[in-house]
């Protein structure tokens, strides 16, 4: 018996490294990618597996939890890895690549695959006829797919549980804030150093309220006015519900003491730090919609923030992604559509290389050569867990240490990490030593 084709929609990080292990495991597969017919906001390559921005996939130390997925993804022959590799440029502690090099190489790799045909076509639904010969469809058209598919992708998931937007802060240079008015100290913790104050009186506070409320917006795009998101709501819209909703929100000032006063403040701008080194800080809660001059113009009256110079400023991008642990099965599969399945970053990961790894574990998957989830104590583990739990961001260095039975909670944070990334590694192979291999 003939084994049933398997078509995968986008070939960017997680669609190439599925369809690869698919391939390669002998299943017949389809890979639909739209360039060069059409592309993203994002993308200008007609290549595979195009990196968008930075070229690097961070650091290579087993010790991180982005380390640790790449030993883990190394163990399961990861395609991008090996890619990778071949194209690093030198970066430190870091993997970095010529990111042409590399989607030229991915491309090539993947197009002299057998069982692999590759169709540069728009999927424009999930019931596009193109997808009607296939017994399963993985679908990782990233954080831009395109509008047609997002569109029959929100009807299958739901209106409320497909996301369309990231709202980033701005981060300020440290040595521009005033450190005559800002005062470190986190909540009930004068004597921390990770978050730095600005405190603002009524006046300051009422003045504030109302530029953000007048500031000009950027006008929303298509599929934004589908927003339902209060953990990250712009800070304007949240001034636009109400005067003081800022003052119980991400401004609240209880448990903040302005040395200078030795008062609590009638409300308080928290910045937190970005690096270890406190060069830059992030204005928490200050995720907007507020166009670039406007934001330079409302923040500077902050307190502190007078001539305030900005690394990066605040803004809100496309990111489609889906409510994981509602819509999608363990396996990754579609509730409401059996026989589709997502990968990549539409399944609320971030990042190349978490990306990569969920189209890893998910072609390894449909291929048969994998029959279960890493355990949860594994990077990899750890993330898949992630698409089970509520959480929005995921970091695998932030893997919970309470997963580790057994592991000595009094012991420092760096023999902490060590034990894990020990224990990980171990878990990990043992759970792939039990794993049926081809
Ligand atoms: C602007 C931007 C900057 C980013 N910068 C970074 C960074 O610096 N570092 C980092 O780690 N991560 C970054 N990310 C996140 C990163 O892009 C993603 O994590 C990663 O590329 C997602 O992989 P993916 O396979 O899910 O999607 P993608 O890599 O975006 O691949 C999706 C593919 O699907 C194709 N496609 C879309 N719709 C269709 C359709 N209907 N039919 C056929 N094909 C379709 C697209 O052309 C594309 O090739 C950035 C994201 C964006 C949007």
């Amino acid at each position: 018996m003939s084994t049933p084709a398997i078509a995968v929609i986008g070939g960017g990080l997680a669609g190439s490294e599925a369809a690869y292990q698919l391939a390669r495991s002998g299943v017949p597969t389809t890979l639909f990618e739209m360039k060069p017919v059409r592309f993203s906001p994002a993308h200008n390559q007609e290549g595979l597996a195009e990196l968008v921005c930075s070229n690097s996939l961070r650091s290579t130390d087993p010790e991180s939890g982005i380390g640790l997925l790449k030993q883990e993804m190394e163990l399961l022959e990861s395609v991008i890895m090996q890619v990778a590799r071949h194209t690093a440029i030198p970066a430190g502690k870091a993997l970095a690549v010529d990111r042409r090099l590399f989607s030229t190489a991915m491309t090539e790799q993947l197009e002299r695959m057998d069982h692999l045909t590759i169709v540069r076509k728009e999927i424009t639904s999930l019931d596009d006829p193109d997808l009607e010969p296939f017994a399963k469809v993985i679908i990782a058209a990233g954080p831009l797919a395109s509008p047609p598919l997002t569109a029959s992708l929100m009807e299958a998931a739901g209106e409320e549980d497909l996301y369309f937007y990231d709202a980033i802060a701005p981060i300020v240079v440290t040595e521009s804030i005033d450190m005559d008015k800002a005062f470190w100290g986190s909540r009930y913790h004068p004597e921390e150093k990770d978050y730095l104050n600005c405190p603002l009186n009524e006046e300051e506070y009422t003045a504030l309220v109302q530029a953000l409320k007048q500031g000009t917006r950027v006008k929303p795009r298509e599929f934004e006015q589908a927003i339902h998101f209060d953990g990250c709501l712009p800070i304007e819209t949240m001034a636009d519900r109400g005067d003081q909703t800022l003052a119980f929100g991400p401004l609240k000032p209880v448990g903040l003491i302005d040395p200078r006063t030795g008062k609590q403040p009638f409300a308080c701008v928290q910045l937190r730090s970005e690096n270890r080194d406190k060069t830059a800080m992030n204005m928490v809660g200050f995720q907007t919609k507020l166009t670039y001059p406007e934001q330079q113009r409302i923040f500077s009256m902050i307190p502190g923030l007078e001539h305030a110079e900005f690394e990066r400023m605040g803004s809100i991008h496309r990111n489609t992604f889906v409510n994981a642990p509602k819509v999608l099965t363990p396996q990754m599969e579609l509730k409401n559509k059996p026989g589709f399945f997502l990968a990549g970053q539409i399944t609320g990961v971030e990042g190349y290389l978490e990306s990569a790894a969920t189209g890893l574990w998910l072609g390894l998957f449909l291929a048969g050569r994998i029959t279960s989830l890493p355990p949860v104590t594994t990077a990899l583990g750890a993330l898949l867990n992630h698409l089970q739990t509520p959480a929005k961001k995921f970091q695998p260095s932030n893997v919970n240490f309470g997963l580790m039975p057994g592991l000595n909670r009094r012991a420092s944070k760096k023999d902490r990490k060590k034990l894990y990334a020990a224990r990980a590694v171990n878990d990990f192979t043992t759970w792939l030593q039990g794993e049926p291999r081809t």
